[in-house]
């Protein structure tokens, strides 16, 4: 579904700020699955992101999306396939506008007809019922402007949105870390069952080590701008807080380089 090819991005290259934020990674997403990438501070974590949803254009390296090249695709045009929710709430909605016409943005996404906000009463309802799938009580508020939302009401309302139309992959930059305790446990549970009910293909920024135990089905440790670690399928099954904690302390004391020398080094410690 996804492969990421030997990407690599370097800011401000030539000069003495150079970051080699992405350093050759590959990573192969099967469809259907969510994968959670964590990592130490300024690993490459949302570059990564960043990179597949063409903020910027990588130096290196290649995207395929459906077996389909879109590496040179400028940002507009992956926002089709591509939904995607920040850690901002308030980022990826419009405040000043209606729940009902960001819904109405949402719904339209990728499509070249005009914007109107005129609704039909089936489109109403269905809106309706969508919203009221997050049990948030939102559905009696759809006329009510979107920035007298709670940061956790806001933040579900933006993960329906780029859901909507079941984006080819689902984008989430460290989406409940702006959010208290309650509002985070909520989010992260309306994006588990969004996740599975919509069989969706999704990739998480989480700094969360519980999160990435409980909701995906993989995990991914960046370090330094590479892949240094990769639990999937059984190994993701047994692994718990306390081991990813141990990666971590790998990673930092240099131990863990790159994937392949992660796996040998792992095995000895799930
Ligand atoms: N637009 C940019 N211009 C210059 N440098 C950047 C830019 N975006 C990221 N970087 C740098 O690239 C490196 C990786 O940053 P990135 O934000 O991807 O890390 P991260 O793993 O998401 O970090 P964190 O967990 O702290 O959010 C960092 O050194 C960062 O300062």
């Amino acid at each position: 579904m996804l492969d990421i090819q030997n990407l690599s991005h370097t800011f401000f290259p030539g000069t003495p700020n150079a970051v080699q934020a992405l350093q050759g990674v590959s990573l192969h997403i099967e469809e259907e699955s969510f994968t959670a990438i964590i990592g130490t501070n300024g690993s490459g974590k949302s570059t990564l992101l960043n990179a597949m949803s063409g903020t910027f254009l990588a130096d290196q390296g290649k995207i395929l999306l459906d077996g389909q090249d879109i590496t040179r695709w400028p940002e507009h045009r992956r926002a089709a396939p591509m939904g995607r929710v920040f850690q901002n709430p308030f980022a990826g909605t419009a405040a000043e506008m209606t729940l009902a016409e960001n819904l109405v943005i949402a719904m339209r996404r990728g499509l070249k007809r005009p914007l109107s906000t005129a609704l039909s009463r089936q489109v109403r309802e269905e809106m309706a019922e969508r919203v009221a799938s997050l049990k948030m009580g939102l559905e009696n508020r759809l006329d009510n402007p979107i920035g007298t939302l709670s940061g956790g009401q806001r933040q579900a309302l933006t993960l329906l949105m780029a859901t909507w139309l079941r984006p080819k992959l689902l984008l989430l930059d460290e989406h409940t870390a702006a959010l208290d305790p309650k509002s985070a446990a909520q989010v992260a549970d309306l994006t588990r069952r969004i996740i599975r009910s919509e069989r969706l293909t999704a990739l998480m920024v989480t700094h969360s080590m519980q999160q990435s135990v409980e909701l995906p089905d993989r995990i991914v440790m960046m370090h330094k701008g590479k892949i240094v670690e990769d639990y999937a399928e059984e190994r993701k099954g047994r692994v718990r807080v306390p081991d990813l904690m141990a990666a971590f302390d790998r990673v930092k004391r240099g131990e863990l380089f790159d994937a392949s020398v992660a796996e040998v080094v792992a095995e000895q410690y799930v």
